[in-house]
């Protein structure tokens, strides 16, 4: 059963100082992002298992982060201008994306963003995303529609996310694809100045590929002390043409900071290859 985002914030996450340090050089600086006009301060954050899976199987939802790591998280969120992930996440997980860390305020609240092309994710007003911005627990979502799949505006769906403050915003029509060039750049013409990206697979996979990786600013990574197996949804980003038989990607800058039982990785990705 979904848990209920008043519920959820009554069991407020706390960051212990030393993470907070610890994340500081990945952070976007808000001069900085103000002044970037091309596209957001863009980290790329998730958690996974030993072997590199995100959930246990397509459509469902892992728990994998502790109580440490899960604050980092919500840390993280309250830094960022927005969230964003996939439809296939915001289907599997009803997931609620706002911060949750003790002291998070309605200022501090990330905007969600959720790719949609297709317009295929098939929530209730009852969705969490909903239930927490019109209990002033989060921003409201921006959904990210493909304008020709976005025909019919009485839409109850489009209905319920304006009710709550958030709008479905149309798009350039696309093959069910949009480049992550015109993505951040759509995010910026917004107002967008850091976003921080959760995932799922398809969009990490994708992020972590040659021509996207030059986007990212940061990456923060939590391994959980678990395998999920075969049949996982996994984050590992596909060798380029002729590359094969060397790493995928590199990084620079590495940390490392144990939080209980897991540990986090904070890096930026080599680019240059
Ligand atoms: N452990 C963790 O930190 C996280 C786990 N998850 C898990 O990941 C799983 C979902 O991952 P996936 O199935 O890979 O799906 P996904 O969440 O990456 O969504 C894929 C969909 O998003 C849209 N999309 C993605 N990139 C796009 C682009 N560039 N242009 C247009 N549309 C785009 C498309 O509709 C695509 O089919 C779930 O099981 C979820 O629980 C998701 C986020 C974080
Ligand atoms: N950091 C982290 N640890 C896990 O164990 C997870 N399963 C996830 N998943 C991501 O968090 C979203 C859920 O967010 P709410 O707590 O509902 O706000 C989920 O959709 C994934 O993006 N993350």
């Amino acid at each position: 059963m979904a848990t209920d985002p008043a519920a959820a914030a009554a069991a407020a996450l706390t960051l212990p100082s030393p993470t907070a340090a610890f994340l500081a050089p990945y952070l976007p600086a808000a001069a900085a992002a103000a002044a970037r006009k091309d596209r957001p301060f863009v980290t790329l954050t998730y958690a996974a298992s030993l072997d590199s899976h995100l959930s246990v199987a397509a459509g469902t939802q892992t728990a994998l982060s502790g109580g440490g790591s899960k604050a980092l998280t919500h840390y993280l969120r309250a830094q960022h201008a927005a969230i964003l992930v996939g439809a296939s996440t915001a289907a599997a997980d009803d997931p609620g994306l706002n911060s949750r860390l003790d002291g998070a305020d309605a200022g501090s609240q990330p905007r969600p963003i959720i790719l949609d092309p297709r317009f295929r994710w098939r929530f209730s007003r009852d969705a969490r995303v909903l239930r927490a911005a019109r209990a002033r627990l989060g921003k409201a979502p921006w959904i990210f529609v493909a304008r020709g799949c976005l025909e019919d505006r009485a839409d109850e769906r489009v209905r319920w996310v304006e009710e709550a403050g958030g709008r479905v915003v149309p798009l350039d029509d696309c093959d069910g694809w949009w480049s992550w060039t015109y993505l951040l750049s759509a995010m910026r013409s917004l107002g967008v100045e850091s976003v921080m990206i959760e995932g799922g697979a398809t969009v990490i996979n994708d992020l972590l590929r040659l021509e996207n990786r030059a986007l990212l600013d940061s990456v923060v990574v939590t391994v959980a002390p678990v395998y999920l197996g075969s049949g996982g949804v996994n984050v590992s980003p596909q060798h380029e043409q002729g590359r094969e038989g060397e790493a995928v990607v590199r990084f620079k800058d590495v940390q490392w900071q144990v939080l209980g039982r897991d540990v986090v990785m904070a890096a930026r990705p080599e680019t240059c290859e």
